[in-house]
């Protein structure tokens, strides 16, 4: 919401300031639900504890001019800043999660019962016949199932009364996001890009072997 756009549908009003304030309560609660995936890292709330290139002296913590930096960003009225940033952490938790194809990889290439294929089909690079063995099409339909169902449920705009909406809700006046779009995005891209991660990674791991 822009209060500064000028624009009458954008006057301050209570309840438009309060359903902005009901969609902090999800924005909040989904920060502090990531930021809780890593340690405390008590350095980082720590004074003087790093030097910064080219910040004049700056001997703040790492939090602090982390921020600073993050703020000269942020100077806009049609909040630029903050959607690039969002952006960025939905392409870093993207990146980080595409890439964990590698370490999926090295667990399949270390299973005994498939080992001898995986090498065979390295030495030969039958890319094809990497893929179709690396492929689980069990997993990846009910990953699909479950994230359907997140979506459904960290998409509602949840009251302080009544039940939680399970149905097969797709009506996007009732979800933050569209459903569909969420599901497509790992159908599409997610999951073929961290097999595509999977396939590159294998075609190299006899590499250090042969030295
Ligand atoms: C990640 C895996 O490898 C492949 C990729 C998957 C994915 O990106 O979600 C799921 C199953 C496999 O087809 C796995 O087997 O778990």
């Amino acid at each position: 919401m822009n209060f500064i756009s000028g624009d009458p549908e954008d006057c301050i009003s209570l309840p438009k300031l309060r359903d902005t304030l009901i969609r902090l309560e999800d924005t909040i609660i989904f920060a502090l639900i990531e930021r809780a995936q890593y340690s405390i890292n008590k350095n980082i709330y720590v004074p003087g504890m790093y030097k910064y290139e080219q910040s004049n002296g700056f001997d703040g913590s790492f939090l602090e001019y982390f921020l600073s930096e993050v703020e000269k960003v942020h100077g806009d009225d049609q909040n630029y800043g903050s959607a690039a940033t969002r952006d960025v952490e939905c392409l870093q938790a993207l990146s980080q999660r595409i890439h964990y194809g590698k370490f999926v990889a090295e667990a399949k290439f270390r299973d005994p019962e498939t080992e001898d294929k995986y090498i065979e089909f390295i030495k030969n690079r039958d890319v094809k016949a990497l893929e179709t063995l690396l492929t689980n099409k069990k997993v990846e339909d009910a990953l699909l199932r479950r994230l359907r169902r997140k979506a459904l449920i960290y998409g509602q705009d949840i009251t302080e009364h009544g039940k939680i909406n399970l149905d097969n809700l797709q009506t996007s006046e009732h979800l933050k996001i569209k459903v569909d779009v969420v599901v497509e995005l790992y159908e599409k891209w997610v999951i073929p890009l961290t097999k595509q991660v999977e396939i590159e990674y294998l075609l190299i791991r006899l590499d250090n072997e042969k030295k």
